[in-house]
């Protein structure tokens, strides 16, 4: 597995740019009911993050911030929806189905580190090794090279030989993974169990502000700082297309959460329809790439995995549409995503 480098946010980026950090938090922070809305943490020099530097320095510090320019990007907030989505829910919570893969759960050595980073290198996996969890969405065709030798019996033989063992890894390769699976259930997702991966779509700009993300922020503020300065300290371009891990935190009734992104901005600056597809496939992608590593390093993992219809409201892309996608995906062992809608 290809180690993940963080990049420093150039100075060009939209997320360091003061007026977008002060639109994001003011729209919290206008929220007159919201007395927790979260303060962004002071701008960082701009120096190279390691992972392990970003891990500690997602501390958070105080900032006043205005964000009154984004009122005008998204739609207005709907009081009901904010409230709605923190009610909790009298449905059954669905049983879990056992996890698809025999993936160890054993207590990590670092529990705190959020995962995952914004190497776009996803799927770079080293021929030799038989991954447990990889997604393997096309068979790649082995280019032949023609041995350069006179001797033509020889190089039929060896063209034989070739033959034998390509034919051979075409099979393994033809072998379908597992298509990851996808329950509908009607209820409230926060209601996931503890331990659960609930997942969400976000755009790149460190906004939370509307939708389900909005309850995120509510319900898990310090997940939600994890997510603020992972887009603070990396590209929008390295953003896209990727997956956030967050484990468990202080907050937030012990679930994991995973942030796809799925758009590089949010209202009116989302991104197209199909853009948006293709992101969600490579963010659920680089999430499977990433269990897999922590399965192979025997770290705790979530015990299910939870998840609105993403994309299907503020992003306005039909769930069908998004639901497909996913379903494309293959993984070795097998993923089954629980998806919770609350109409
Ligand atoms: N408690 C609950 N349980 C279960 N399902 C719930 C629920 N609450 C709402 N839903 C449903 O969950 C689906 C997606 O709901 P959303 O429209 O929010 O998300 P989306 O993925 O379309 O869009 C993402 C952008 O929305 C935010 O916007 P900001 O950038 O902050 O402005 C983000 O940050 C992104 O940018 C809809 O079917 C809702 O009915």
């Amino acid at each position: 597995m290809s180690e993940f480098t963080i990049k420093p946010k150039s100075s060009t980026s939209e997320v360091n740019e003061p007026h977008t950090i002060r639109r994001t938090i003011k729209r919290c922070a206008s929220d007159e009911d919201d007395d927790t809305a979260f303060v962004r943490p002071a701008k960082t020099k701009k120096t190279t993050t390691t992972k392990k530097q970003l891990q500690q320095d997602s501390s958070d510090s105080d900032d006043s911030d205005d964000s009154d320019e984004q009122e005008d990007e998204g739609e207005e907030d709907s009081e009901d929806e904010k409230q709605s989505t923190s009610k909790k829910s009298k449905k059954p919570v669905p049983a879990i189905r056992k996890r698809p893969w025999n993936m160890r759960v054993d207590s990590g050595d670092d529990e705190d580190e959020p995962v995952n980073l914004t190497n776009k290198s996803k799927n770079s996996k080293s021929k030799t090794e038989t991954p447990a969890l990889s997604t393997n969405k096309s068979t790649a065709t082995k280019q032949k090279v023609k041995p350069s030798n006179n001797d033509d019996s020889e190089s039929d033989s060896e063209e034989e030989e070739e033959e034998e063992e390509s034919s051979s890894e075409e099979e393994s390769d033809d072998e379908e993974d597992p298509k990851i699976t996808i329950s509908e259930y009607k209820g409230d997702m926060f209601a996931a169990p503890p331990k659960s991966l609930l997942l969400h779509a976000c755009n790149c700009q460190g906004s939370w502000n509307k939708g389900i993300a909005y309850a995120f922020q509510k319900n898990y503020p310090d997940h939600y700082s994890r997510y603020y300065a992972h887009c603070r300290d990396n590209d929008t371009k390295d953003l896209i297309g990727t997956c956030l891990i967050i484990p468990p935190q202080k907050t937030g009734r012990q679930h994991w959460v995973g942030c796809l992104f799925t758009s590089r901005k949010y209202g009116r600056g989302k991104d197209k329809k199909d853009q948006i597809l293709e992101n969600t496939e490579n963010a659920v992608e680089h999430m499977v790439d990433q269990l897999e590593g922590w399965q192979k390093r025997g770290k705790e993992m979530p015990i299910a995995f939870w998840m609105p219809k993403i994309n299907s409201g503020l992003f306005r892309v039909p769930w069908a549409e998004t639901k497909k996608t996913i379903e494309d995906i293959t993984c070795k062992g097998g993923l089954h995503l629980n998806v919770v809608d609350k109409k």
